[in-house]
């Protein structure tokens, strides 16, 4: 409750047409209301008394009723949808902005699917919460207020028809709605687990056919599936079998309002006109009731999503940029890590223990070691996609916390494991990584990526398009196009994880030789699980159980390290060639 009263906020730019779109419903109310009335006087004091031109006067008056609440409803639905459809707009932009500043870790907390389904189904949820409040709750209010007190006025009569009847309405209709209510927030849970099933199936979708678990993930599917179509077909029924039972109640008050309108009018209490317009309102009582129910199922539905949405609005990146941040015009990229630790988790087991060396401006390091051993995790510490628990991470001598965000972060090009490459151009693909790159800037990186030769190759080149993922492109090519966006900004610190892994050796000579000729200033690191990759480096970093258990140039390694000498064996390399390393054959040369 108090959620989706918070995100109210979001209405104040619009606060006009929320106001203008209900005062248009209040017009319309008033013309439904006048609408039996107007009939009641026609049949009493017109048809009964055979006056023609009093029952065309009426007539005229009715349509003019009828045509002015049109008019207000057409009106108000046009101002509420304004209001409810900006509302939502803004709260979807300011969850993405929002989402884009979270840290790594703030992601790994709240799920990608759940992210998703924020920023899409809850949102919307509450869109229809608010255009449903500003146009049905103020109509069915005012018609059954509005509809009780002209009963009470003008047909009294029939009044205790009515006490009797809305109480008895109320409670079936307060049944039906907890009931239906409890089982349409189990909808909803269902579609979370529907949608975070979709979003892992669609990601991993070459997985899922390489190891041809269709029929597995089908069955998966099929089954919460069907618990989505159980619980709905649960809710919608409870849902349907108010409106029978409603209306059994109100075709009673029918019955006695028929009963005693017949006693009356032989008695000559009442007239005919008196009895349709009290069946009349009856009906309108009992619509009133029934779309204000549905209203408030459709605002109770909005209570979690609201919560879900604050969750995420109110979650503070802990990635934060310092308030008199160092914006250098230029940075050298002279690295430093001082007995850093790191762990994922708030008071977990530490990933990277005692981390300390130093990488100068312009040098090339090659970092290898065991599996999980920690590397990936120590490279995204520089651009500070996760920040240090302990010690800290000095860039030309200042703490990385100090710099600006954007600052340290175009400082730095980063090559992550996974290629990600965007729907769009290729030349779209590289102006991510600078924003007025030229032609000739594009065709320098790309070389040095080794992604011209097939660049060349697709129709348009650098215009070519790529689908969603760049599924379009090969594992390879999708690598080399990651490293030539990472390589156009020319950028002082550039970190290549694994990137070259789906690429062929030639290749991958190539990318390594022109690192070292063309990005010569570039503080270069190399993660690798390949020796051939990072033996010609200047200096080699050997990881094991998050620590460096070794530092030196391949030749030492060799000679001193038992990890490295386990890798190195692993690999094809031979004991004697411990102190002739150069005979290994390596991808710089
Ligand atoms: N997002 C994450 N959340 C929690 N733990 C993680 C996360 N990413 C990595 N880890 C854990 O941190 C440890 C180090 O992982 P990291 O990816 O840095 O290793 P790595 O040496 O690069 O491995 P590989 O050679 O397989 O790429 C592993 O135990 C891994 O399970």
């Amino acid at each position: 409750m108090q959620a989706l009263w918070n995100l109210l906020k979001y209405l104040r730019p619009y606060w006009m047409f929320a106001i203008i779109g209900p005062l248009f419903m209040c017009l319309e109310v008033a013309m439904d209301l006048m609408q039996p009335m107007l009939m009641q006087h026609i049949i009493d004091n017109g048809i009964a008394t055979g006056d023609h031109s009093y029952v065309v006067k009426m007539s005229i008056l009715l349509l003019a009723a009828a045509l002015i609440g049109l008019f207000g409803g057409l009106a108000c639905s046009i101002y509420s949808t304004k209001a409810a459809v900006n509302f939502a707009t803004d709260i979807r932009q300011e969850l993405f902005a929002r989402i884009e500043q979270f840290s790594a870790r703030n992601t790994d907390e709240i799920r990608t699917g759940k992210l998703i389904t924020i920023t899409t189904n809850d949102v919307s949820s509450v869109q229809m919460a608010l255009l449903m409040t500003l146009k049905v709750f103020v109509r069915s209010p005012l018609l059954f207020i509005g509809s009780v007190i002209i009963v009470f006025v003008s047909a009294r009569d029939f009044f205790p028809i009515l006490i009797v009847l809305i109480p008895l309405l109320a409670i079936v209709n307060w049944y039906f709605m907890k009931h239906a209510g409890r089982l349409f927030r189990k909808v909803q849970e269902t579609v979370d687990r529907i949608n975070t099933k979709l979003q892992e199936n669609l990601a991993g979708i070459r997985v899922v056919k390489a190891f041809g678990r269709q029929e597995y993930e089908k069955t998966g599917f099929a089954a919460i599936n069907h618990d989505l179509t159980n619980i709905n077909r649960r809710a919608n029924q409870m849902m349907m079998g108010l409106m029978p039972v409603m209306l059994f109640l109100v075709n009673i008050g029918i019955v006695a309002a028929l009963w005693m309108g017949v006693i009356k009018v032989e008695q000559g209490t009442s007239e005919v006109g008196v009895i349709l317009a009290f069946i009349n309102y009856l009906t309108i009582t009992l619509n009133a009731l029934i779309s204000s129910s549905h209203v408030l199922m459709v605002i109770s539905r909005a209570f979690p999503s609201a919560e879900r949405i604050k969750q995420v609005l109110d979650t503070v990146p802990d990635i934060q940029e310092s308030q008199e941040a160092y914006r250098p015009e230029k940075i050298k990229g002279n690295i430093e890590f001082r007995n850093v630790d790191f762990s994922y988790s708030k008071n977990g087991e530490y990933v990277l223990k005692e981390i300390s060396f130093k990488a100068n401006g312009g040098e090339k390091i090659g970092i290898i070691g065991t599996i999980g051993s920690g590397k990936s995790t120590l490279m995204k510490l520089i651009p500070r996609l996760y920040d240090v628990d302990r010690g800290e991470i000095c860039i030309d001598g200042r703490n990385i916390k100090e710099y600006g965000l954007r600052q340290l972060r175009v400082a730095i090009g980063f090559i992550p494991q996974k290629a990600s490459v965007f729907s769009g151009t290729i030349m779209d693909n590289l102006q991510y990584g600078k924003d007025d790159v030229s032609k000739e800037e594009a065709v320098f990186a790309s070389s040095a990526a080794n992604a011209m030769e097939f660049i060349e190759k697709l129709d348009g080149e650098f215009e070519h398009v790529l689908t969603q993922g760049g599924s379009n492109l090969s594992g390879g090519q999708k690598q080399r196009l990651s490293i030539a966006r990472a390589l156009v900004r020319k950028p002082p610190i550039l970190i290549l994880d694994d990137s070259t892994s789906a690429v062929d050796a030639l290749s991958e000579k190539a990318i390594l030789h022109s690192l070292q000729e063309e990005y010569k200033d570039s503080t270069t690191f190399i993660i690798s699980s390949k020796i051939s990759s990072v033996m010609k480096a200047d200096r080699i970093i050997v990881m094991e159980d998050g620590r460096i258990v070794g530092m030196g140039t391949h030749r030492e390694l060799v000679a001193t390290n038992s990890v490295y000498q386990e890798i190195y064996r692993t690999q094809g390399g031979k004991e004697e060639s411990v102190h002739e390393s150069g005979r290994y054959e390596t991808s710089w040369q």
